[in-house]
């Protein structure tokens, strides 16, 4: 009798068996583990299925917060640096490396993102090409920043690859600006004077399309994380010093303002953020810049008298104080000209502007004309700042015109 085949074909199909038992088990944690990564930007991605009408910029703003947030990564590192690597610019204003280490970062992660964008950037890089030391100390620092998450660091692009490609980087920041088109504003730090000084500093990104602002994010290592903590109203600095620092605000037209405590990777939980209603204008609180060349204090404080306001106004540098009246801290934001023919840049502007009018804010110029973003660099058709909840705006605005003899 032929003995029966099967036992000696026995182990061969177990082996297959076995074998695809296992192909189809990796398959399936490789699935999960590709799902439970990817969650945040699957739950974007349905939520935009479910309100298609309330999901626009959503990606510009996840971009924008994480290109913010890893570019404090390295300004952080410089502010607790004493060297900062100080260059004076043309117009005699202070550039430092992280400045310039900031701008490489975000325009490296626009790039990578929205490749056909515009940026209008304050800073550019021929100083560093002529200064080869320098160059190379903003290289060193730069190619070192990542964020810890390594999927959101590679949402912005993984390490650039050369100093000499981090310098051209820099320089696409060049665009011209206009009324037509997606336009980056940056200001990789704003307040570069407190940042040197030890008080506030602000990493600010806004897009503007075709003249209107819509999308704004700016990170703010040096405010408190708590939104009522008291602030040192001459020096912007946080009283309290055990207490957390380092906030990223960030806003979308119609979708309202939020924060955020800054992390070191992915970006943690945020909330939404409103400013605080103010029922009697004379319990309102100033905030106005430290640098007396940049806003008219003696002006600011004749507004405030005029409006019977006696709390002393909170002084920061930088957008920090659009973020603080944005969250309460703080209600009207005055930024009146000492020399009327001074065009403000609109990296200065842009996502403080929104952020506050997502708020339940309303931002003009001193004649109360909306501040206009189309005019190409400068806000070239405003003069002056001022920011105040929609409820006040006109009360503050008509008293800027008497002080002013508008
Ligand atoms: N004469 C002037 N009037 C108003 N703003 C000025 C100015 N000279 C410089 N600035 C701007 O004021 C910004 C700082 O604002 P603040 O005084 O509110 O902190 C500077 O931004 P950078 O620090 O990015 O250069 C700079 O662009
Ligand atoms: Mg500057
Ligand atoms: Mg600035
Ligand atoms: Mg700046």
């Amino acid at each position: 009798m032929t003995p029966p085949r099967r036992s000696t074909q026995t182990p061969r199909f177990n082996l297959a068996r076995v074998l695809s038992r296992f192909l189809l088990f990796s398959t399936l944690v490789l699935l999960v583990s590709v799902a439970l990564k990817t969650r945040s930007r699957l739950a974007l991605l349905f939520s935009s299925f479910s309100h298609p009408a309330t999901m626009s910029y959503q990606q510009e703003r996840y971009i924008a917060e994480l290109a913010v947030q890893r570019a404090t990564l390295l300004t952080q590192k410089v502010f607790f640096e004493k060297a900062k690597g100080t260059v004076s610019k043309d117009d005699k204003s202070p550039v430092t490396i992280g400045d310039f280490g900031a701008q490489a970062l975000i325009i490296q992660a626009i790039r990578k993102n929205f490749p056909n964008d515009e940026i209008v950037a304050e800073e550019e890089a021929s100083s560093l090409r002529e200064d080869k030391a320098l160059g190379a100390e903003i290289w060193r620092l730069v190619k070192d920043i990542k964020l810890e998450d390594a999927e959101s660091d590679n949402l912005l692009g993984g390490p650039l690859s050369s100093e000499q490609s981090m310098l051209d980087i820099i320089d696409e920041g060049k665009s011209a600006g206009g009324a037509k088109g997606r336009i980056w504003a940056l200001d990789p730090i704003d307040g570069t004077k407190g940042f040197l000084r030890g008080g506030q500093y602000a990493v600010c990104l806004g897009l503007i399309v075709d003249g209107d602002v819509k999308v704004g994010a700016i990170g703010t290592p040096n405010l408190p994380v708590d939104d009522s903590a008291a602030i040192d109203a001459s020096t912007g600095a946080q009283q309290t010093a055990d207490a957390a620092n380092g906030v990223l605000f960030s806003a979308v037209q119609d979708e309202g303002a939020t924060s955020r405590p800054l992390s070191n990777g992915a970006l943690a939980a945020s909330k939404p953020i409103s400013m605080r209603p103010v029922p009697n204008i004379a319990q309102a609180v100033f905030c106005e810049g430290v640098e007396a060349a940049h806003s008219a204090q003696g002006d600011n404080a004749a507004v405030a008298e005029r409006l019977g306001i006696t709390a002393p106004s909170v002084r920061l540098d930088s957008q920090a104080k659009y973020c603080s009246i944005a969250r309460g801290a703080g209600d009207i934001y005055l930024r009146l000209p000492v020399k009327k023919d001074y065009q403000e840049k609109i990296w200065d502007h842009a996502a403080g502007d929104i952020i506050v009018r997502e708020a339940g804010g309303q931002v003009t110029d001193i004649y109360g004309s909306r501040l206009d973003f189309s005019k190409g660099r400068t806000l070239a058709a405003n003069t002056g700042v001022v920011a105040a909840p929609k409820a006040v705006q006109d009360q503050v605005i008509d008293a800027v015109k008497v002080v002013l003899k508008l």
